[in-house]
């Protein structure tokens, strides 16, 4: 569905993109994972024919933007980061214009219409406002407006940011249907579990490059432990400071990752870190022991979190 090989993008002096290599497969749900500025949407406008590529091949449904961007256009959904939608129209109407748009017959249109209502499940608000929705109400007919002129490839940029945790799950439960109906979905977050719920395979970025590329389930085998034991000191504990406190817990897991609130020790067993960091002597104020995530993958490849 995309192939990629040495993709660029520039913007004057400025490399935003350094030259990926992506290959994304009909019917998988594939991810661009990484912090703010790692380019991720950078990318995703080269693939959705709407920004020029710098350097590199680009082949998407087997086209090249360059000279087919219409025709790739015209299969393709897009669903922006910001929700893009007609304040004046209601619902339906947001719906039904952007089918219009795309030149789809107007019987065609009103039952594609009612369907995407309930696919989203927004049939009860159609003759609502826009400005009247819920900020996961719009994500939803976003996502409804993308699927108009029902594309093989569906782009979603950060499809899940500014949402509370409930709102999120209904998106994930309708992303995951799609995926089901055999739509290739192309997912760019910067929220770990996101990828790890969504994605078949992802590739993780930093600074423009791909640091890491698997399944959730691969790279996490891979680049970290079974659990991880987290230790959050009080002030001045032991009269240590962190990295002093971190020497004193080194041999206990695999390796230890000293963050500015908190000590990560990496082990397959974090209960036993746990019970020996005890027998040391060493009081944590807060002790948790949960299994490693994309974020400790991260961390791992980056020697940052997610979120610095
Ligand atoms: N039109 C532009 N002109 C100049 N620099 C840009 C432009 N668009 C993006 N950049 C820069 O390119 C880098 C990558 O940005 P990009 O938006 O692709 O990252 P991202 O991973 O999607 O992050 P975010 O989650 O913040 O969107 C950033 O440093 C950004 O400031």
């Amino acid at each position: 569905m995309i192939s990629a090989r040495g993709l660029r993008k520039s913007f004057g002096d400025f490399e935003a993109v350094k030259g990926i290599d992506v290959e994304v497969r009909r019917g998988e749900a594939f991810g661009f994972l990484g912090p703010n500025g790692a380019g991720k949407s950078s990318t995703m406008r080269m693939i959705a024919a709407v920004s020029p590529v710098s350097g590199g091949e680009l082949r998407i449904l087997g086209m090249d933007p360059e000279t087919h961007g219409p025709a790739i256009r015209g299969r393709l959904g897009v669903c922006p980061q910001e929700d893009q939608l007609d304040n004046e129209l209601n619902v339906r109407d947001n719906l039904y214009i952007y089918g219009r748009y795309f030149g789809i017959p107007k019987a065609e249109v009103n039952s594609r219409v009612n369907e995407l209502l309930e696919f989203v499940s927004l049939t009860e608000k159609a003759k609502a406002k826009v400005e009247d929705l819920s900020g996961g109400m719009k994500r939803r007919l976003t996502i409804a407006r993308s699927l108009v002129n029902r594309p093989d490839l569906l782009l979603l940029d950060e499809p899940t940011t500014g949402l509370d945790p409930q709102a999120r799950h209904v998106l994930w439960d309708k992303l995951f249907r799609l995926k089901q109906s055999g739509v290739t979905l192309v997912i760019t977050t910067h929220y770990m579990d996101e990828a790890e719920q969504l994605c078949d395979r992802l590739v993780v970025m930093d600074k423009g490059l791909i640091v890491a590329e698997g399944s959730p389930l691969a790279l996490i085998r891979e680049h970290s432990t079974r659990e991880v034991a987290e230790l959050r000191f009080g002030v001045a504990a032991e009269g240590d400071s962190h990295e002093a406190l971190g020497e004193k817990v080194a041999d206990l897991g695999e390796r230890v990752e000293v963050l500015p609130d908190r000590l990560l020790v990496y082990s397959d067993d974090g209960e036993e870190v746990v019970a020996k960091v005890h027998e040391r002597g060493l009081e944590p104020s807060v002790v948790l022991v949960r299994r490693s995530t994309l974020e400790d993958v991260f961390l791992r490849l980056t020697g940052r979190t997610l979120v610095d």
